[in-house]
């Protein structure tokens, strides 16, 4: 590769894809995000720490219009403004969001489920197609690799692991083709080998995506996070590597008193 296409290939890879701006946010009387800015690059598996009551899951809910800032902007770099717009249509606009608990209709199999999710992005002719014919198209065959649920495609979702679980509801956000990914600690409640395959399918998934994660558990940051913001109070803490992260002095600091602080403490040893 010439030493311009590789220079192209690079600025394209940092580009930035989604600016929030100047956030806030307010519950009644109570304002927990003060002023917050986050920019998403695409293929960067991002992820978004602080103590509990921090802001990040409330960050997430107003990129995907859950919550309605009380001022600032979410911007798509097409110069959309996403806080005008309903959840249903930033959907449209490529920003996938997957909740702590899977969303996944249990009695229907893997395979089901799948095309369930395929037929929303789909024109409505080849939906009937997959239903009439069973055609599974290139799409779903490559998130049943990716999520390692090739040999469970007939099995009911309900009677999947936990981790199964979340693959699959990660898999539906997948066949969406979203832009940006938002989740709320995918690996909860999961194995140790569990968690590890999440981590992986992560950082493939981030490969052509933007992925942002919220995470308490800072071994799995550690191993995974290519990039990591810290949020304390509302506000912007630190971000940066999580060897920059690590390295501040502030972070610990401010987890003290959580279960974040044993994990910080162990992953600087
Ligand atoms: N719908 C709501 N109404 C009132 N207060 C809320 C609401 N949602 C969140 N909060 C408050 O806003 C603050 C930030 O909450 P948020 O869930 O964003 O924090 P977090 O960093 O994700 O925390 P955790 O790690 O515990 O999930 C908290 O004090 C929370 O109690």
């Amino acid at each position: 590769m010439s030493r311009l296409l590789q220079k192209n290939k690079k600025s394209s890879e940092l580009q930035v894809i989604l600016a929030a701006e100047d956030i806030t946010v307010s519950f009644g009387g109570f304002v927990a995000v003060k002023g917050m800015n986050l920019k998403l690059l695409n293929r960067d598996l991002h992820f978004l720490i602080g103590p509990n009551g921090a802001g990040k899951t409330t960050m997430l809910d107003v990129i995907c219009g859950k919550t309605k800032p009380a001022s600032g902007s979410v911007k798509l770099m097409d110069g959309t403004e996403l806080t005008r717009l309903k959840e249903h249509q930033i959907v449209r606009k490529g920003i996938g969001r997957k909740f702590q608990a899977p969303s996944i209709f249990a009695g229907l199999t893997v395979e089901e489920n799948l095309a369930l999710a395929a037929e929303t992005r789909r024109l409505p002719f080849q939906a009937i197609r997959i239903r009439r014919h069973g055609a599974r198209g290139e799409a779903m065959e490559r998130v049943m690799l990716q999520t390692g649920l090739q040999d469970r495609i007939g099995e009911r979702a309900g009677a999947l692991s936990h981790g199964e679980k979340q693959w699959l509801e990660i898999g539906m956000l997948l066949l969406q083709e979203p832009q940006v990914l938002l989740l709320d600690e995918p690996a909860a409640g999961m194995t140790d080998e569990e968690t590890y395959q999440t981590g992986r399918l992560l950082q493939e998934i981030a490969t052509e995506r933007s992925v942002v994660v919220v995470e308490h558990d800072m071994e799995f940051v550690r191993e995974f996070a290519a990039k990591v913001t810290v949020m304390h109070e509302g506000k912007l803490l630190k971000e940066g590597t999580m060897a920059e992260v690590q390295a501040d002095p502030r972070i610990a600091e401010v987890y003290l008193g959580t279960r974040g602080q044993a994990n910080v403490e162990t992953a600087e040893r």
